[in-house]
């Protein structure tokens, strides 16, 4: 299959400071950029459901635009509109969204991996977040890189046992401690999945790659080393390996392991990820500290700084570009994605403040 050719890029900031490198201001984007936050996203939810816009590409494509045509020259990428639960139903899971997650047969025990096809053709169930990527990509016209993502297998399996949110994730905990080795073993076909939806999604356009563990801090650091890093590892490899071998192009990896802020000076050593997420609980001098130049760090602002006026945004922003520095190498973002009830008008000012503040001196 030849590789489709794309209008040239405009704006590299991203894929230098996600390569480590000195940036003239840092590139800023947040997570949950295309969400309820705006009314022109509310207006399409109103005529589709959740999972339909992300398997419509050309819906998928609209809304992922809609914070790019809203922020032109503000924010420096742009990220797939879709969600981490289209892996469980590429696995065969009903997923619904009413309106947070819910599955109605999650995995009770471990007998319940047998309802699951053993062979998922992930080309042919994702085939919808390709074309949507391949599509986003003429859309923007080179304004801004396009970052693909996944969930974590952690974070998935946790969501396929526990069937929606949860507060303690009991159940998918009971079947860590309870059923160890079957847990890994759906771990790691979770795993296989990722690696080949990452591969695909370079293949059809995607020039960054963001793993979302959001519910790394729920393990303790023992538990985190036992159960997702081997398979943040694993894909960090897998991918790579495959991208060379493709011929494809090796597109900066971040990993979001959110709350699993006991192991980024670990991660930056070993993971095999470019850019490591951090959360608003770590202190962004420390967490430069932590992992000595080795990655580039991305976040973090707690996202409900954008409910406390225009004040108190620069002057959290402020903060947060000394704290990460001059030294190139920092993406800024939320510490996690943004919430609903923020004025649009306040996140642009949070852009604002980011390009006023990060400038190199
Ligand atoms: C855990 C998780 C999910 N989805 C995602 C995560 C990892 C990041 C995180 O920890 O927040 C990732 C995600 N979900 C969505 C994106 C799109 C890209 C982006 O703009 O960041 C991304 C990257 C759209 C979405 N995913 C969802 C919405 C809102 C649903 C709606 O339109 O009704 C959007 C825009 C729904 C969703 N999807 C999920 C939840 C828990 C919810 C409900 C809560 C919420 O609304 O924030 C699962």
């Amino acid at each position: 299959m030849p590789a489709v050719v794309f209008p040239p890029l405009k704006n590299d900031l991203i894929l230098r400071a996600a390569r480590g490198e000195k940036t003239e201001r840092a590139p800023v984007w947040v997570m949950r950029q295309a969400g309820r936050y705006l009314p022109e996203f509310r207006k399409v939810r109103e005529l589709h459901d959740f999972f339909t816009i992300c398997r419509t590409p050309e819906l998928a494509r609209d809304v992922t635009l809609q914070p790019i045509e809203r922020y032109t020259g503000l924010v420096d990428a742009s990220i797939i509109f879709s969600d981490i639960l289209v892996v469980p139903q590429a696995m065969g899971m009903e997923v619904l969204m009413n309106p947070g997650p819910h599955f109605p047969e999650p995995l009770d025990t471990p007998e319940d991996i047998k309802k699951l096809p053993q062979v998922v053709d992930v080309q042919k169930e994702l085939q919808y977040v390709f074309d949507a990527i391949t599509l986003t990509r003429q859309g923007l016209n080179g304004e801004v890189p396009l970052i693909g993502f996944t969930g974590a297998p952690w974070t998935l399996f946790a969501y396929m046992i526990e069937g929606g949110g949860s507060k303690t994730l009991q159940k998918a905990k009971t079947w860590l401690f309870k059923y160890p080795e079957e847990s890994k073993a759906l771990l790691k076909r979770i795993t296989d999945v990722c690696v080949e939806y990452l591969v695909g999604q370079v293949r059809a356009g995607a020039q960054l790659l963001q793993i979302f563990d959001s519910w790394a801090g729920e393990l303790s650091p023992h538990d985190f080393h036992e159960f997702s890093y081997p398979t943040l590892k694993q894909i960090s490899t897998q991918v790579r390996q495959r991208l060379i071998s493709e011929g494809l192009d090796v597109v900066p990896f971040i990993l979001f392991a959110k709350g699993a802020n006991h192991a980024i000076g670990f991660l930056a050593e070993n993971s095999g990820y470019d850019v490591l997420g951090v959360d608003w609980v770590v202190d962004p001098a420390e967490a430069r500290a932590a992992v000595k130049g080795k990655v580039a760090l991305q976040g973090n602002m707690d996202p409900n700084v954008l409910y406390g006026g225009r004040g108190a945004i620069e002057a959290a922003v402020k903060r947060m570009s000394e704290g990460f520095g001059k030294g190139g190498g920092w993406i800024a973002n939320l510490g996690h994605g943004i919430t609903p009830g923020v004025d649009p008008e306040d996140l642009r000012w949070f852009f604002q403040c980011v390009q006023k503040y990060s400038a190199a001196a």
